[in-house]
């Protein structure tokens, strides 16, 4: 399988840049996620790599093929992808099969030919035996692995994924990821994920790249993005984050401005005001009477409100006159709680303007 490689891509509607000069490298078999908020340009950027977008700039070549540069644009049907859309875009009139042998004939496979690669197909993605059925006849799921069967029908040389979960209901869609990554890897076809869901671009990929207003903000590992995101909008973006104002008072020591204590952080903070972002799961609520591990920063809160929600329980605590989460195995916490964090767990920023909505939701000022 090739590599994908984008180059200083460029897509402007109007006066609106929806992509700015973005250059990435999708390496053989990799399974590659474009992650972020709506309207970021994901799915304009797996539209260019498809050809259903004219770039404005730049160029993509797959493998020692050149889809788009100076002078060159080959057409959707001269690339040979395979594309999956949110919808699936199954034709409703037509069997399993026959929707699988459309992209088929259009190639000119001949007929015996074609039998035998739908029957692969559905063997592949768990459908032997469907073949006949119309699509109003299957679940959603099924419906999502026909879309794929189609795809990869004619052995694209890349898969390109447009949101093909989101359909899915909560349980069906964790199901259909797991198997979605089983196949992928078990096939080792390069692919392009688009996805605006955080927890499912973790879950699948090797790597991602986490965009924000046509830019690409970061790429890498699902650990790179998680625990050293680049700026704190992507920290904001990529799971929960408590986000703490505060000012730099000497190397590695920051007052925050909520309760007016120095803690530790890992780095010389930048002069000048920062902002600390700390994941919840790294406070640690500790138990009466238990000290905090040598080193750690220990901050002193009042617990709100407490949500059970299964594997753990979070609670929202006052902390100065912020409010932040900390969630643990522990049950029925009230009153004041003690918590240690460690100053590896205090990632630091410049202070940022404005954060995304969902960082908001953690940098509330207490009642
Ligand atoms: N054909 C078009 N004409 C004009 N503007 C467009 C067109 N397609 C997309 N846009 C604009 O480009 C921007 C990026 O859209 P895009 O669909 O790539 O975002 P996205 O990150 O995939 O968002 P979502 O997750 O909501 O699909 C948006 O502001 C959108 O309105």
């Amino acid at each position: 399988m090739p590599e994908v490689k984008v180059t200083h891509l460029s897509k402007q509607f109007g006066d609106n840049a929806v992509l700015r000069d973005i250059s990435f490298t999708i390496a053989d078999g990799e399974f590659f996620t474009l992650l972020g908020p709506s309207g970021c340009g994901k799915s304009t950027t797996l539209a260019c790599i498809a050809g259903l977008e004219r770039p404005t700039r730049g160029s993509i070549a797959v493998g020692s093929s050149t889809f788009v540069d100076t002078g060159t644009f080959v057409p959707p049907e001269g690339r040979n992808l395979g594309m999956v859309f949110q919808s699936y875009a199954l034709w409703p009139h037509m069997t399993v099969a026959r929707n699988l042998a459309m992209p088929l004939k259009i190639r000119k496979v001949d007929r015996r030919e074609q039998d035998r690669l739908i029957a692969d197909a559905l063997d592949k993605v768990g459908l032997a035996g469907l073949s006949d059925r119309f699509p109003h006849q299957l679940s959603g799921g099924q419906q999502q692995r026909v879309a794929l069967a189609r795809a990869l029908v004619y052995s694209p040389s890349v898969l390109l994924l447009d949101e093909p979960l989101s359909n899915l209901d909560a349980k069906l869609r964790d199901q259909a990821r797991a198997w979605l990554k089983r196949l992928q890897t078990e096939l080792g076809i390069t692919t392009v994920y688009v996805t605006h869901d955080q927890e499912e671009a973790l879950a699948l990929s090797d790597r991602i790249a986490v965009m924000s207003r046509g830019d690409m903000v970061q790429i890498g590992t699902p650990q790179d993005i998680y625990e050293r995101p680049a700026t704190a909008e992507v920290a904001a973006f990529v799971g929960r984050c408590n986000f703490l104002t505060g000012a730099t008072t000497g190397p590695r020591e920051v007052r925050l401005d909520c309760t007016g204590q120095t803690i530790t952080v890992p780095d010389t903070a930048p002069g000048g005001p920062v902002t600390v972002a700390i994941r919840p799961e790294r406070l640690e609520i500790l138990p009466p009477g238990r000290a905090a591990p040598a080193g750690a920063n220990v901050l002193t809160a009042e617990v709100l409100t407490s949500s059970y929600v299964g594997s753990r329980h979070e609670y929202d605590l006052r902390l100065g006159d912020h409010v932040i989460q900390a969630e643990t195995s522990r049950p029925g916490l009230t009153g004041e709680v003690v918590l240690a964090v460690e100053p590896a767990a205090c990632l630091l920023y410049p202070a940022t303007g404005a954060l995304p909505e969902d960082a908001a939701a953690l940098v509330t000022t207490a009642q």
